[in-house]
């Protein structure tokens, strides 16, 4: 069995997430003078506040529209086309191409020249599954154990650990279940490292010897296994790429917190130039590969052009992204509008939908939820489906157990008549090769702001990137109702659920004792019959 692995997450940010000024020169030449700074990821992220951040140079923008839709249509706002046309004429399908960006400049060129007498490591993070039932629930552990799983305030974060493991407990029965039903453990570590050694020869033909690593979140191999192997092969310099189309703080934010953590106690790793790619949904290569699967899935219907196309991501709690400022569902709504519109390209605009499933406890989760909407379909009379797991690249165990046997279950008694589901992307060619270019285009920019001084090490800015990538979304790193019930004053949800609890179990008291002692307020106003 693993041992728990988590060393508490780091601290509060301090980053703003007010609107700003768009500066973006400061960006690019800071970038591509290849200063001392945050090691960062140059990256454009655009988020539901709609502003644009490039990482570690502390570059700002606002934009009236995001940028992100403009993945392949100009529906571009004056500050987008302004900060495009500093990253010379490139398109604007990889989306302020960090690779563009450096190569458009002479510096951007030397970077790149440099990186022959490196090492170059890509690290691909994911989250880990159970590989037998055993498995289960030292897994369920490490994921509960996760303070960005359940975030406790801070003054109950002592209670995190026996939380898991009270949890792990209760929840293992029903996890062993649906694992066993699909083969006894997840398929998700034997993806991975085939993902992993198909990227690997992609870069590889692309002239980019580079070696790739699998980091686990919460099982085997485990992040700081992949970080050890890093070391003693010697890597120079790491691209970080988290696994996830789309960003979470419960996913790609959780893995790079703790590889924050990791870094800012390693000599080595504080020394060792990175970048993150932190989502990476709206890259033209994954949303063509995408829409081949639905185009190519579609036509096993009778009648395609009536099948709904019902895009199933998982869910996150509400608060995650009402309080904490995940971008996760904005991400997701645009990732699906993408797709769609590559496949009205292709003459194909069938209808569709967007749910959310895989939720756990009581708290809200993000809605539409999938169960419902499945039901709800099926009483407007919808007859075909085309189920689309969206926010995850492998198989596993909520497309094979909760999609392909729940759902599909559930849809066929709601009255649909004709079920599909599109395959995980897993190796497909179009994708791999895309993840390939995505890590290219980053390479110029690993270690562009890299720390070797003192000062910079003091501020432990290599890893600054990460946090401040985390503080983009995560603003004040709040404490949110976890997703599993724990106590909370006031009148909440959780409250609703307890008060719940501890009214029925007073009132099963209370009857217990007035059948036991027959006395009581019952009898006493004479509405309890004596039972001798
Ligand atoms: C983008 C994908 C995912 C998000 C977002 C996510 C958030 C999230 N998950 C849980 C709880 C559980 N997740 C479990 C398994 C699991 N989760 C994802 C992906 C996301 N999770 C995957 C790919 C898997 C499957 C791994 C595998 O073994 O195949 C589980 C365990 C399985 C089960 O018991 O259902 C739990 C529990 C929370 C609470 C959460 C957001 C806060
Ligand atoms: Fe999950």
């Amino acid at each position: 069995m693993n041992s728990p692995i988590r060393a508490p997450s780091s601290s509060a940010s301090s980053s703003s997430s007010s609107s700003h000024v768009f500066r973006p020169p400061p960006c690019l030449t800071h970038a591509s003078r290849n200063l001392k700074g945050p090691l960062l990821f140059p990256q454009t992220i655009c988020t539901s506040q709609k502003k644009i951040r490039c990482f570690g140079a502390h570059v700002e923008a606002s934009f009236s529209t995001n940028p992100l839709k403009n993945y392949k249509s100009s529906r571009c706002s004056p500050w987008w086309s302004e900060a495009q046309s500093l990253v010379s004429n490139q398109s604007l399908n990889k989306q302020f191409s960090v690779g563009s960006l450096a190569t458009s400049t002479s510096q951007g060129v030397s970077d790149t020249t440099r990186l022959i007498d490196d090492k170059i490591g890509v690290l691909l993070l994911n989250l880990g599954g159970p590989e037998t039932l055993e498995d289960v629930q030292p897994f369920l552990f490490n994921l509960f154990a996760d303070p960005d799983i359940i975030r406790l305030p801070r003054i109950f974060s002592f209670l995190q650990k026996p939380l898991a493991q009270f949890v792990s407990i209760v929840r293992a029965p029903k996890s062993k279940e649906g694992y066993a039903s699909i083969g006894g453990g997840s398929p998700l570590r034997r993806m991975t490292d085939a993902q992993a050694e198909e990227l690997k020869k992609s870069l590889w033909e692309k002239n980019v010897p580079a070696n790739v690593y699998v980091g686990m979140r919460y099982w085997h191999p485990f992040t700081e296994e992949a970080i050890e192997q890093i070391k003693r092969d010697g890597i120079t310099k790491l691209v970080v790429l988290p696994l996830y189309p789309q960003f979470s703080i419960s996913t790609s934010g959780s893995s790079l917190r703790l590889l924050e953590n990791i870094f800012r106690e390693d000599e080595y790793l504080v020394n060792m130039q990175h970048t993150v790619i932190p989502s990476w949904y709206q890259r033209e290569g994954y949303i063509k590969a995408m829409a081949n699967l639905i185009e190519k899935e579609l036509k096993s219907f009778d009648c395609p052009e009536e099948v709904r196309i019902f895009f199933s991501a998982h869910g996150v709690p509400l608060a995650y992204v009402e309080e904490a400022g995940d971008p996760y569902k904005v991400e997701m709504e645009e990732c699906v509008d993408l797709i769609m519109e590559e496949l009205e390209t292709r003459k194909i605009t069938n209808a569709y939908t967007l749910a959310y499933q895989s939720r756990v406890g009581p708290v809200e989760w993000l809605r539409p939820y999938t169960d419902e909407t499945i039901i709800e379909l099926g009483k407007k009379g919808v007859k075909s489906l085309l189920a689309v797991p969206i926010s995850f690249v492998s198989e596993h165990i909520e497309t094979l157990e909760e999609i392909d046997v729940e759902y599909k279950e559930l849809a066929l008694e709601s009255g649909i008549e004709n079920w599909g589901r599109v395959p995980a992307l897993g190796c497909e060619p179009t994708f791999i090769s895309d993840l390939a270019d995505a890590v290219i285009e980053s390479l110029p920019y690993v270690g562009a702001l890299a720390a070797s001084d003192l000062e910079a090490r003091q501020s432990l800015v290599p890893l600054g990137s990460v946090e401040e990538l985390l503080a983009a979304y995560d603003t004040q790193r709040k404490e949110l109702p976890p997703p599993v019930i724990v106590w909370e004053w006031g009148w909440t949800k959780s409250a609703e659920t307890w008060n719940g609890r501890v009214a029925m179990l007073a009132v099963l008291l209370i009857l217990f004792l007035e059948v036991t002692t027959d006395k009581g307020l019952l009898h006493q106003v004479g509405i309890w019959p004596s039972l001798r």
